[in-house]
Formats: C-alpha cells, sequence, structure tokens
C-alpha cells in the first residue's frame, strides 16, 4: 500500500493525451475537440447566478475575532472562502506566480521534458481528470509532490534551484496555514484536538502530506463555447488556491447556480474538499467548482491540495455523529480515495456512503 502520493496511481494509470496539445496562441477559432455544450457537462449551461445578487463566498479576515466561526459557517453553506490576513508573505505570493508564469511559457517541447506518465503523479499535463469528458479543457498544468528537483532541471537546466527553493517556501507556508484553517473550522463545530489525535498540531505536522498544481488557461478566441477546468470537487482535506488577477473561478450552488470568485489581490482562495466533508460527517460541504477562460487574459493559478498522511484512516467524528445514527460514511485512507475517484470520479463519495439501515 502506497504511503506517499507519488505511488497512489501506480496501478491506476490513466490515458492523458498530453502530446495532442495544440499551440494554444496559434488558433483563431475554437476546435471542435474544445467546444463543450450541456451534453458535455450537464452544468455546463447552469444559470449563472442573478445579476445583481451580489453574493459570492465571503473574505473573511483571519486577524477578526470571530474568524473561526465566520470560516466554519462559510464551510458549510459554501464550502469556500476567501482569506486576507493569512501571513503568507505577498512576495512568496508573486514568486509562485512568477514560476508558474515562466513554467508555461517554457516552449511546448520543453515541458513535454517533464511531461507526467499515465500512472505518474507528478509532471506536466492535462488535467487528471481529462479522461471523465469527451471534451478537451482549455488548459495545462503541472502537478508537484515530493521535491521537483528532477523535473524542474529538466525545465530549467541553470536556474532549477531557484525554483525549488520557491516551492519548498511556499509549501511550508501553506502547511501551517492549512492546518490552522483546518483546526479554527473545527473548533466551531466543538471538536478539539482531543478528538482527532492523527491531526494534532503538536505531532509536528507530520501527519500530512500534500501536492502543488499549477494550471495556465490560455486566451482563448471563443470562451464562452469552451471550458478550463471541468466541475470537481478536490479530494482533500482543504485546498488553498492562489490566483492571478484574471477571473475564471466559480462555485457551484444549488441555489444559485455559477458563482464567480472574483481575484482579490493578496487573498487567498479556500476550498473544503471531499476528505473533510467526511471528516465532518457530512457537515461541511466540499464545494463544485470549475474555472472558466479569457478572451484577453490568460489566467494562472496555483492549488495547493492538502490532506493526512496516506495511511491514516479518515471516518466522521464521533462527536458530530448523532448517538443513534451511523456515521455517514465509512472510513478512506487519502490514497483509498484517490484511486477512487480515479476510477469513478464524481461517483467516489456516494461509493463510501454507508447505508442506513431503517
Ligand atoms: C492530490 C491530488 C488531488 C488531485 C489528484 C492528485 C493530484 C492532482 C489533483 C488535481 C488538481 C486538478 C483538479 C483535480 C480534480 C485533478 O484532476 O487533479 C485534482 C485531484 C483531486 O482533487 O481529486
Ligand atoms: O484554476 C482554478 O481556479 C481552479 C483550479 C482547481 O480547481 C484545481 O487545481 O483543483
Ligand atoms: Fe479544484
Amino acid at each position: 500500500m502506497p504511503t506517499v502520493l507519488t505511488d497512489v496511481f501506480r496501478g491506476h494509470p490513466i490515458h492523458l493525451p498530453h502530446t495532442h496539445q495544440p499551440d494554444f496562441t496559434s488558433l483563431s477559432e475554437l476546435p471542435d475537440s474544445y467546444t463543450w455544450t450541456s451534453k458535455d457537462d450537464p452544468l455546463f449551461t447552469a444559470p449563472p447566478s442573478p445579476p445583481g445578487a451580489g453574493e459570492s463566498i465571503p473574505l473573511i479576515d483571519l486577524n477578526h475575532p470571530d474568524a473561526a466561526n465566520q470560516i466554519g459557517r462559510a464551510c458549510r453553506t459554501w464550502g469556500a472562502f476567501q482569506i486576507a490576513n493569512h501571513g503568507v508573505p505577498l512576495e512568496l505570493l508573486q514568486d509562485i506566480e512568477f514560476l508558474t508564469g515562466s513554467l508555461f511559457q517554457l516552449p511546448v517541447q520543453r515541458k513535454l521534458k517533464a511531461a507526467r506518465s499515465d500512472a505518474g503523479f507528478s509532471g506536466y499535463g492535462v488535467a487528471r481528470i481529462s479522461s471523465f469528458f469527451n471534451k478537451k479543457m482549455w488548459s495545462e498544468g503541472f502537478t508537484i509532490t515530493g521535491s521537483p528537483l528532477n523535473d524542474f532541471r529538466k525545465l530549467w537546466p541553470q536556474l532549477h534551484l531557484n525554483y525549488c527553493d520557491i516551492v519548498e517556501q511556499y509549501e511550508e507556508q501553506m502547511q501551517k496555514l492549512a492546518s490552522k484553517l483546518m483546526w479554527l473550522s473545527l473548533n466551531s463545530l466543538g471538536v478539539s484536538e482531543e478528538d482527532i489525535k492523527w491531526a494534532r498540531v503538536s505531532s509536528d505536522l507530520n501527519w500530512a502530506q500534500s501536492a502543488l498544481q499549477l494550471n495556465h488557461y490560455p486566451v482563448c478566441p471563443e470562451p464562452d463555447r469552451t471550458m478550463g477546468l471541468a466541475p470537481h470537487t478536490d479530494s482533500t482535506l482543504l485546498t488553498i488556491l492562489y490566483q492571478n488577477n484574471t477571473a475564471g473561478l466559480q462555485v457551484f450552488r444549488d441555489d444559485l447556480g455559477w458563482v464567480t470568485v472574483p481575484p482579490v489581490p493578496g487573498s487567498l482562495v479556500v476550498n473544503v474538499g471531499d476528505l473533510f466533508h467526511i471528516l465532518s460527517n457530512g457537515l461541511f460541504k466540499s464545494v463544485i467548482h470549475r474555472a472558466r477562460v479569457n478572451q484577453t487574459r490568460s489566467r494562472l493559478s496555483v492549488a495547493f491540495l492538502w490532506g493526512p498522511r496516506s495511511d491514516t484512516k479518515i471516518s466522521p467524528v464521533r462527536k458530530l455523529v448523532s448517538p443513534d445514527e451511523s456515521p455517514l460514511y465509512r472510513s478512506v485512507t487519502w490514497a483509498e480515495y484517490l484511486r477512487t475517484k480515479a476510477t469513478h470520479f464524481n461517483k467516489a463519495l456516494s461509493m463510501i456512503r454507508n447505508h442506513r439501515e431503517k
């Protein structure tokens, strides 16, 4: 059984056609293979949030004395929020944006030197969920887990060490922030470190692991007819997303439809992932989100995908399950869940749901 993320997809190869990526910049018309309709994705034409509704996910000031409750509320109603005053240096956000921009600007032959293999985890390619859709997505991505040294050396024979250093610093900051956010939201439910022993702050963060997903959405001649990244939930506990100043991220709410998450300079977007939904016995929503593209500006985003060690069993916190009911989900490790997701995509959650008797 794999204990690091690198091994998770080894027995679950997915054929991902990286090498058929077009040179996005040379296309003046959208090819049919990139043209999406509601047949390709039932939510494609779901209404955008009504104009003037003025509602999007909350922007929460982490220094606010009531931040924990605000975060808890956002996790229950939206499954997403933005944070200001998160303590991550602005310069580091600029560095990771610069790194991401430089990576995707490399010639495609260079990027393909670090292509992700079908059974691999790290490297350059299309989104892993691509295999579940008939149409292609107008984006390219780069996944990092563990040290990026080998891949970065292929991309930047000279500068790779500087870029590795940025990734390392960024991951360190994100780890601290993610654990803080998890505990703030759990505290708002009355759950404390006594209730989830594997995730104690004092256990020096060795209980967690992560991946970084860099995304690039090139300028597109017909943005309304294509998709940057198809709707999905993240398989994480929490995801912390940095987006550049081009809008594109949307979250889905049953009552509102697609709601745009406007870029707020210096702030970060946080998503509840499927594992946090499980841990909270369904109280926190793992939010369906997608990325649209833009006709005049390219868009970059950096997702920090955060979860427990691969061998930790995640199950609903006992305290959140009422005594006369069984937990909503059976226990699952992150490795098992990622593999279930890799084969069953958006059915994964329902596959580990306990069916209540009576
Ligand atoms: C740790 C993770 C989480 C992964 C798989 C693996 C590495 C890359 C992540 C993403 C990033 C892009 C969306 C997503 C849906 C995808 O296709 O690749 C994510 C997926 C998940 O959250 O399920
Ligand atoms: O680019 C975005 O805004 C969304 C990216 C995302 O959802 C992901 O990488 O999981
Ligand atoms: Fe995502």
